[in-house]
């Protein structure tokens, strides 16, 4: 298969930071070599066709916009910021934040109160934009991390940062406000206006199969043929359950791929609608 590749796919990976280790899991997981030494900065897999290049996850936007590397695993919040010529081509379920304003008594301050204030950010690009698009005129201070010390410091009066759990802001003091500047997670981005790369839809594909299997368990149970609608109705799979004849008199078999997040449930009410053999499994692979 490799040998009728002419030319293999350059995918960016971010190399260190919150989403360096999780995108080579997920790309280890989709069947993909990855490097093991951290010091390698081009990593190729011939048998997929595809070339690893490993760089700071807030280039990678900039690498593929301008088309010198096909595709990048970035954060949304880094697309967005950097302004490149790149676009989200997939969610990728990992390196979930939100991207939000802060200060000192925030609680009581609403976006309008930004006006003439002074905000740290590493991210001036997306705030710039958020706040142009809302007539609010502020000055901002970049700094590259550590942004939430910057209010303590006396270099801004509120910053716009990236939040997870929250306790880095807590810690320094300051209280969220205004609706989030941005949902953000980790993506898969193209060039913006080009054809899609060779190659292109069966990374997705095996991306996709990454996360399905992530997101979803298999459960499989038996139940009396009488309470079979009831019970597919709590199980009804992505289209459709596979139902299969029993030995046993007046029962079937079901199997149905329910999301992970609500298997315990789902186990209690498929025993409570008289169901038996309950066992739920994961799934090592698909595709969809
Ligand atoms: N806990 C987190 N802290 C910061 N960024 C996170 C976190 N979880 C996910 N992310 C996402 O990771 C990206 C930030 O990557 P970055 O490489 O800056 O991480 P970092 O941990 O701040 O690394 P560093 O500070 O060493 O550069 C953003 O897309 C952000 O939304
Ligand atoms: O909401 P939390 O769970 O506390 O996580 C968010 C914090 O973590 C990151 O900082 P990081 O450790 O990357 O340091 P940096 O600011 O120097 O990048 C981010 O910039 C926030 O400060
Ligand atoms: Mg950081």
């Amino acid at each position: 298969m490799a040998g009728q590749m002419n030319s293999l796919l350059k995918v960016a990976v971010p190399n260190k930071g919150s989403l360096a280790e999780a995108a080579a899991s997920m790309l280890r997981e989709a069947g993909y070599r990855q490097r093991n030494d951290l010091k390698d900065l081009v990593l190729v897999d011939e048998t997929n066709g595809v070339e690893f290049y490993y760089l700071r996850p807030k280039d990678i936007a900039v690498y593929v916009g301008e088309g010198t590397l096909d595709l990048g695993i970035t954060g949304r919040d880094m697309l967005l910021d950097s302004g490149a010529q790149a676009e989200e081509v997939k969610a990728l379920g990992f390196g979930g934040t939100r991207f939000r304003f802060a200060a000192p008594g925030g609680a009581s301050m609403t976006v309008a109160d930004l006006n003439g204030k002074r905000i740290a950010t590493s991210y001036s690009g997306l705030v710039s934009t958020y706040l142009a698009g809302r007539g609010v005129s502020a000055r901002l201070i970049h700094l590259d991390g550590a942004v939430e010390s910057s209010v303590r410091l006396g270099v801004a009066d509120v910053v716009a940062d990236v939040v997870e759990t929250g306790t880095t802001l807590k810690r320094a003091g300051l209280e969220l406000f205004g609706d989030p500047i941005l949902v953000s997670e980790a993506i898969l981005i193209q060039r913006a206006g080009v054809a899609a790369p060779d190659g292109l839809d069966l990374l997705i594909r095996r991306l996709s199969g990454v996360i399905t299997a992530r997101d979803y368990l298999m459960v499989d149970y038996n139940v009396p043929r009488e309470k079979l609608e009831a019970a597919t109705a709590i199980t009804p799979g992505l289209d459709s359950p596979t139902v299969s004849p029993l030995a046993r008199e007046g029962w079937v078999a079901v199997r149905a791929m329910i999301p992970a997040k609500q298997a315990q449930q789902v186990m209690d009410d498929l025993w409570a609608t008289g169901a038996d053999a309950i066992l739920v499994t994961k799934i090592h692979a698909c595709r969809i």
